[in-house]
Parts: structure tokens; sequence; C-alpha cells
């Protein structure tokens, strides 16, 4: 599904990722994570093709980047995170914010095709927000602007969905209730590829985590063998401690961490 080889990236005098091998299969659904800085997005970026690697090679879908139409393999990529979010108009109504997925552009400047708004219409009352459809988007709160990137995400029927930190700025409600939408994606046939800074976040959906550390990969595999206490606290350069309840990791920073 997606194979990244012996990558590496520089930007100019920095070298941000360093000999990235990561595959992820077919059926699993990965989250990534690590330190502030440590190459996450850059990651994410390597894998919709909006940045190339200098050198190693991008397998996508069946497609090798530099050899394929890059924007062809992006339609069948969902993308959720803060940049797309900025780029939406807050004004326009919910419903056509959601249908403009279809034509992955941002505004329309013609007529919408009945069946694209019915389809939009149909993916809000997947998330819930129906009746928020006439609404403007600046209207709803910051949860709920989420929920509605995550329908406009689906509108192309992806193959492939890649979040980054979708749950940042929510307070433990809206969280929760994303997180139920989001646990109901494994109905799809689409694998998930998701970063956060929150352990918890790793809901049951999730198989497989990467543990990224200064643009390497320090650890990825079944989540259960990759996140352990003393693999975390390598990566974050804390002490940590795990526990695991209704099948979510919950971290508990130990005293006596590094202070710089
Ligand atoms: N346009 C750029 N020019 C120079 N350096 C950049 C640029 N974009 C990112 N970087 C650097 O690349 C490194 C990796 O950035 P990236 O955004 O991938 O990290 P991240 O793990 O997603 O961080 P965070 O958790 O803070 O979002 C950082 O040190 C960042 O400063």
């Amino acid at each position: 599904m997606i194979s990244l080889k012996d990558i590496t990236f520089r930007r100019g005098e920095r070298q941000i990722l360093n000999g990235i091998n990561l595959h992820m299969n077919d059926g699993e659904h990965w989250v990534i994570l690590g330190r502030n800085g440590c190459g996450k997005t850059t990651l994410l970026e390597m894998m919709t093709g909006y940045e190339f690697p200098t050198s190693g090679t991008v397998d996508v879908l069946g497609n090798r980047y530099g050899e394929c139409d890059v924007r062809e393999v992006r339609k069948q990529i969902g993308y959720i995170s803060q940049s797309v979010m900025e780029k939406l108009t807050l004004r326009d109504p919910v419903w056509e914010v959601v249908a403009t997925g279809e034509y992955a552009f941002l505004r329309f400047y013609q007529e919408i095709d009945e069946g694209v708004r019915l389809k939009a219409l149909s993916l809000l009352a997947e998330v819930g927000l129906l009746h928020t459809a006439e609404q403007s988007l600046g209207s709803l709160s910051q949860g709920e602007r989420k929920k509605v990137m995550l329908a406009r995400a689906l509108m192309l029927e992806p193959k492939l969905l890649i979040m980054d930190e979708p749950c940042a700025g929510l307070d433990l409600y809206e969280r929760e209730k994303l997180l139920i939408d989001l646990g109901r994606l494994g109905r799809r046939d689409m694998a998930i590829v998701y970063v956060t800074h929150h352990m918890e976040e790793i809901i049951p959906l999730f198989t497989h985590v990467a543990l990224v550390q200064n643009g390497e990969i320090a650890a990825a595999g079944p989540k259960k063998e990759v996140l352990s206490a003393e693999s975390l606290s390598a990566a974050y350069d804390w002490p940590v401690d795990v526990h695991w309840a209704d099948d979510r990791p919950w971290i508990r920073a130990l005293p006596g961490g590094r202070t710089q």
C-alpha cells in the first residue's frame, strides 16, 4: 500500500529524513508518533507526493512517485490537515464545502451536480451533521469543522486517508466524538495513516505504529510491540509509563525527565 525505501530528505544544509524504511500493507492502519520537528509531516508529504525525497523510492497504492502522474494518485488519497482547513472558506455552506471534495478543488464556480449534492448530504449524515448542511462552515465548532473535513475527504472514496493531528485543539468531548467517527472508518476499504501527539487517540481501529526520532524510524510494527515504555521514553526523551485501557494506550509522564 505504501512503501518508503531508503528515504533521505534534505532542505538546504539540514537533513530532515535519514534512511527511512517503512512498509504499510493492505488492511493495516498506522499511527506516526514522534517529538515536534522529528519529521512526521514531512513523511506525510512524501506519501502525498507534495515533496520528493532527495534519495530513495516512494511507492503508494501501486505507483512509484517520479514514474507516474502524482495528481492521479492524489485523487485516491484523502488528506486532512490544518493547512487544508485554512484554505476552506468559512462563509461557504457546509454541504458545499463537503461537495468540493468531489472535484479536488476548494470552491465552486459552477452549478453543482445533484448527485454530488446528495452524496455530500449523505456523508454529512454519516458524521451526524446533516442538520448543519445549510449553515456556514464558520458557524460550526472546531470539532464539527473537523468532521466536515472528514466528510469532504471521503467524497472521492479514497483508498488512503491521511490525517495530520485531526484532534488538535479539540476538547475531550469533541475529540471523543470525532474518534467515534474515525473508529467507523474501519468498515471502508481504505487504509489510514494518522499523525498525533496524543497516545490516547490510538483507538482500536489502528493496528500499527511508527515511532520517528530525529528523522529516523526508531521503531515500527504492531502497536502493542512498539508502544512500550522503553521505546516511548527513548523517542520522547522523557521517562513514561504506558497502560492499556479500553484497548487504547494511556501514557503517564514520570518525574525525573531531562529539563533541556
Ligand atoms: N520549509 C521548510 N524549510 C526548512 N525546514 C523545514 C521546512 N519545513 C519543515 N522544516 C523542518 O523539518 C523538520 C521536520 O518538520 P516536520 O514538520 O516534518 O516535523 P513534525 O514531526 O511534523 O513536527 P510537529 O510535530 O511539530 O508538527 C523540522 O525541524 C522543521 O523545522
